[in-house]
C-alpha cells in the first residue's frame, strides 16, 4: 500500500518511522510519503490560509496550494472514479494511472470504525489531506471528487487542532491490518471490535508471567491448559467488559443475534 500525507507539519509523522509501521516500510509493505503543503505556495511567507468568506473566527486553508499539491502528488486529470483505477501491479501497489482514495480527516466527517479501517486496508493507495485552522476550503474536496473517491472521516466526537493526529490514528489502524505487518504474536484476530473471534466484543483482561504478583493472582483457568475452558472464560470476560464499558454495543449485538448470548456455554 502506498500512503501519501499532505500537511504543513511533516515532522508530526516521525512516529511512522518507528515500531511495526517503520518495519513495514523497511520491508516494502508500506510506502509512506510525506509532503509539506507549503512546497506549493509561491509567496515569500508561504501562505496557506486566509480569512473566511462570510466572516467568523479563525482562518481557512486556501484552495490553491491544496489543488497544486494534489495535482502533483496524484497527477492532474487522472481517470475519473467511475472509470476506476487501472489494475494495480501484482504486488498490490498502484499501477500507472491508478486513482487513490483521498481521506480528509474532519470533525464533520463520518465515523471512523474498525470496519472502515478494514475496508481502507484493501485500497492500494490512500492520500491524506491534513487540515489546520478552521479547515480546508470546501472546494478542494469538491475538485478532488471530480477525479477520485473522497472520504471525509472523523475519529471521534471531540475537536482536535488539526488533521495530523487523526491521520496517525487512521494510518496505524489501517496499516496493522495489512498482511505481514503484525507478527503472529500480535494477531489482530482477538482485537476489540474485530469481527469473528470475539464477535465485536471488547477484549477482556490479559495476563502474562509471573503467575503471582503483589498478591494478585492470574485466574487459574488460564493456567489450566484446558483450551475450551480458557475460550469460554475469555468470551465471558469479554461480555462482562462490553456490558460494563459499552452496553450499547451489547444491545446492538444482541439485536443482531451476534453476541451468542443465547449460547449456553
Ligand atoms: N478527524 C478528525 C477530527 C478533528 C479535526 C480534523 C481536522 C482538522 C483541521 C482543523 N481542525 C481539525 C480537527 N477534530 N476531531 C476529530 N475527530
Amino acid at each position: 500500500m502506498r500512503i501519501d500525507i499532505i500537511t504543513i507539519f511533516p515532522d508530526y509523522f516521525a512516529p511512522l518511522e518507528l515500531s511495526l509501521i517503520g518495519k513495514a516500510r523497511a520491508a516494502g509493505i508500506l510506502d509512506i510519503r510525506l509532503h509539506d503543503l507549503r512546497s506549493w505556495t509561491h509567496d515569500r511567507h508561504n501562505t496557506v490560509d486566509d480569512t473566511p468568506y462570510g466572516g467568523g473566527p479563525g482562518m481557512v486553508m486556501k484552495p490553491e496550494p491544496w489543488g497544486e499539491a494534489l495535482d502533483a502528488v496524484i497527477g492532474a486529470g487522472r481517470a475519473t472514479p467511475d472509470q476506476g483505477s487501472s489494475p494495480d501491479t501484482p504486488d498490490g501497489t498502484p499501477g500507472p494511472g491508478a486513482v487513490p482514495r483521498l481521506v480528509v480527516p474532519t470533525p464533520s466527517g463520518t465515523p471512523f470504525t474498525q470496519e472502515r479501517a478494514r475496508r481502507l486496508s484493501e485500497e492500494p493507495w490512500l492520500v491524506f489531506a491534513c487540515g489546520r485552522y478552521e479547515g480546508i476550503d470546501s472546494r478542494v474536496a469538491a475538485d478532488a471528487a471530480r477525479r477520485m473517491p473522497v472520504e471525509e472521516v472523523s475519529i471521534g466526537d471531540y475537536v482536535l487542532a488539526g488533521g495530523e493526529s487523526a491521520t496517525l490514528v487512521i494510518v496505524e489502524t489501517v496499516s496493522r491490518l495489512l498482511p505481514g505487518v503484525l507478527g503472529n504474536a500480535e494477531s489482530a484476530v482477538q482485537d476489540s471490535f474485530a469481527t469473528g473471534a470475539m464477535e465485536n466484543l471488547l477484549e477482556g483482561p490479559v495476563y502474562t508471567k509471573p503467575a503471582h504478583w503483589r498478591g494478585l493472582e492470574v485466574p487459574p483457568v488460564l493456567l489450566s491448559g484446558d483450551h475450551g475452558a480458557v475460550d469460554r472464560w475469555r468470551r465471558h470476560e469479554a461480555l462482562r467488559k462490553t456490558a460494563r464499558n459499552r452496553p450499547e454495543l451489547l444491545r446492538a449485538l444482541a439485536e443482531a443475534g451476534m453476541a451468542g448470548l443465547d449460547r449456553r456455554d
